[in-house]
């Protein structure tokens, strides 16, 4: 194997960071940079690369703002006239236009990984953020060797590596990422005429479908702008839908429609590590709520042998328990059941 790229990071928030950190910890020789100085020796002083020296890099990673990311890497190509220059935006249209408008395209790789978190900023960033997580490649113009060299950034950090054309790419995450992004607010935000006491009613439904609507909107209004014309064409899907079941004359007939139509496709999400979604059963236990009780559980389940295959947490603010699902291979679910009984925990009905 070739000596890894000397690679030069721009943009030090969440997502360079992370990456910094992750191919660091592989051995890359890595350095970061950002506009903001605070950011800058924030990610400098966590390990996700040091200061730029006098090799100019071979890799260039731009991990800036959508909005910004156009210019950046435009100007990356013109700053290091060697190098292979990515870039993580969410949105990748714009950029492989910004890349072939300055004459210099087979030297750019649209990257994008599809992994992120609510917050911003490198204090967030993890290096194992990407693991086993999507990242998709848009080499447009790029030569073989600039493609081959982008992937290995994923391939060092275990993702699974997809390759598409930018606007192909575009179409896919405005259905993927942005509308559910906005899909995620407008629920959460619907809940804006409820007293404190009603919104303590939440389920685990609510609070699986508004996860994402504690984001900061400037990286979501960024990605808005820029991919504009796919996200429209998925809301307008999205709102004919609800239009039909807010119109219909049996709204139990029309929402039967919808609910098929989801089940149906919601089977065709990935589950864990990018395999077809597993059919695990949910073993749902009551959990006082006092410390080390799912330690316990969770030592008692392993006592059995049985693999946890995820597991949720469901806690009522009023409530001195809490209900935590192990999800099972089917197969196992009749033995936990009968060990953690034996062990006098509570099994919930399912
Ligand atoms: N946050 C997420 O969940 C994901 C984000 N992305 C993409 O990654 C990119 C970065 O996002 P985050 O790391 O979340 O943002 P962030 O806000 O945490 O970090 C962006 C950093 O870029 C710096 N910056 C802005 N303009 C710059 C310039 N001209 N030169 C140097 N530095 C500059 C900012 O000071 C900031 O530190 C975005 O394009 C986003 O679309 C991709 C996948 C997931
Ligand atoms: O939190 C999640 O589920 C995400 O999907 C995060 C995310 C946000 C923006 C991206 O461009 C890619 C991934």
């Amino acid at each position: 194997m070739q000596n890894p790229p000397r690679t030069h990071i721009v943009g030090a928030g969440l997502i360079g960071a992370s990456l910094g950190i992750g191919l660091a910890a592989e051995g890359w020789d890595v350095t970061i940079e950002d506009n903001d100085p605070e950011a800058q020796a924030l990610a400098r002083s966590i390990g996700a690369g040091g200061a730029p020296g006098d090799d100019a890099p071979e890799l260039v990673i731009v991990a800036v703002p959508p909005s910004a990311a156009p210019a950046v890497v435009a100007a990356a190509l013109g700053r290091y006239p060697e190098a292979v220059v990515t870039d993580v935006a969410s949105v990748k249209a714009p950029i492989a236009d910004a890349a072939a408008a300055t004459g210099a395209s087979s030297r750019y790789v649209g990257s994008h990984p599809m992994a992120g978190r609510e917050i911003s900023g490198g204090l967030g960033a993890q290096g194992d953020l990407f693991k086993a997580r999507p990242w998709v490649l848009c080499p447009n113009g790029a030569t073989a060797e600039a493609v081959a060299l982008v992937s290995r950034v994923p391939e060092v950090l275990q993702c699974d590596v997809v390759t598409m054309e930018a606007s192909a790419h575009d179409a896919a995450v405005a259905r993927v990422s942005h509308a559910p992004q906005v899909a995620a607010s407008a629920v959460a935000a619907a809940l804006g005429i409820l007293d404190a006491d009603d919104v303590a009613l939440a389920g685990q439904g609510l609070r699986d479908v508004t996860r994402i609507a504690g984001s900061l909107p400037g990286m979501w209004a960024d990605i808005a702008r820029m991919n504009r014309t796919h996200l429209i064409e998925t809301l307008g899907h999205i709102i004919d839908d609800l239009e039909d079941v807010r119109e219909a004359d049996d709204i139990g007939e029309a929402l039967t429609d919808l609910i098929d139509r989801g089940r149906f496709e919601v089977a065709r999400i990935p589950g864990k590590h990018g395999g077809a979604s597993r059919d695990w059963t949910p073993v749902t236990v009551i959990v006082p709520d006092t410390p080390g009780q799912l330690l316990r559980l969770l030592s008692h389940t392993a006592e059995v042998g049985v693999n946890v295959e995820d597991i949720s947490i469901e806690h009522s603010p009023r409530q001195p328990v809490g209900l935590t699902t192990l999800y099972v291979l089917p197969a196992r679910a009749a033995d936990l059941i009968a060990a953690l009984e034996r062990q006098g925990w509570e099994i919930a009905a399912s």
